[in-house]
């Protein structure tokens, strides 16, 4: 299993403050900066774009940024994001006409690749690309916002897949996004995830320091 990684999403950050936000969850102890990129077709919402990731860059963020694209046709924004400095991009298999090929394309613009599976979405889109990600992105909610419930299934979902990560010998990561709160973070680390996405739980406390190390000492507790 990988390192633990908490990547708070920055849906749920103060947009109008945003690069202070990220200084300040980054010297609170994260690891990553979640991107959530809708784009009101796949999703019913709309969010923020390469510009975004770019501003991010220059204002001097240095930290892994791990873009979660909810956006349908995938393939064009892929370079975009890369240029921007994303380092991961992650996408929807119903996104893509070619699932394989927008693998290819995300490595091929120097990203780690992942394949994000809705709550609904059956494990066999796996079957024949697991060993090319470098993550899998199980949704613990329906994309689209911050703030939802998590949804208990995935539990099983994560477990499923944390097997298959296991088998295929391959260091691939397990994170999982929505719903994720310090009291529900050490039941999906047992369960196998090793990156773990929180959006309002992070942004919604007032010391962030507080609700990351939280996080870790719970993921920790059972790792
Ligand atoms: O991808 C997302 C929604 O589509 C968000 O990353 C996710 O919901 C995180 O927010 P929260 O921790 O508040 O549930």
């Amino acid at each position: 299993m990988q390192p633990t990684v908490i990547a708070p999403s920055i849906l749920s950050a103060d947009f109008a403050r945003l690069g202070e936000e990220v200084d300040n969850v980054l010297a609170a102890g994260a690891d990553w900066v979640h991107f959530d990129v809708m784009d009101n077709h796949y999703v019913p919402n709309l969010t923020i774009g390469p510009m975004v990731c770019q501003a991010l860059r220059r204002h001097g963020v240095t930290a892994p940024i791990d873009v979660h694209l909810m956006v349908e046709p995938v393939d064009r924004i892929i370079p975009d994001f890369a240029a921007a400095g994303a380092t991961d991009i992650s996408f929807h298999p119903e996104a893509s006409r070619h699932v394989h090929r927008t693998i290819q394309l995300i490595k091929a613009e120097g990203c780690r690749a992942g394949l994000v599976l809705n709550p609904a979405t059956a494990l066999d889109v796996l079957d024949y690309v697991l060993e090319d990600l470098d993550l899998v992105l199980l949704m613990s909610v329906n994309p689209g916002f911050g703030g939802q419930s998590f949804i208990d299934s995935t539990l099983r979902k994560i477990e499923r897949v944390r097997e298959r990560i296991d088998a295929s010998g391959k260091a691939i990561r397990l994170e999982v996004d929505g719903g994720v709160k310090p009291d529900n973070i050490a039941r999906i680390a047992e369960a196998g995830a090793d990156t773990f996405v929180a959006g309002s739980a992070i942004f919604g406390h007032a010391d962030y320091r507080q609700v990351v190390e939280e996080m870790r000492a719970a993921v920790a507790s059972v790792r």
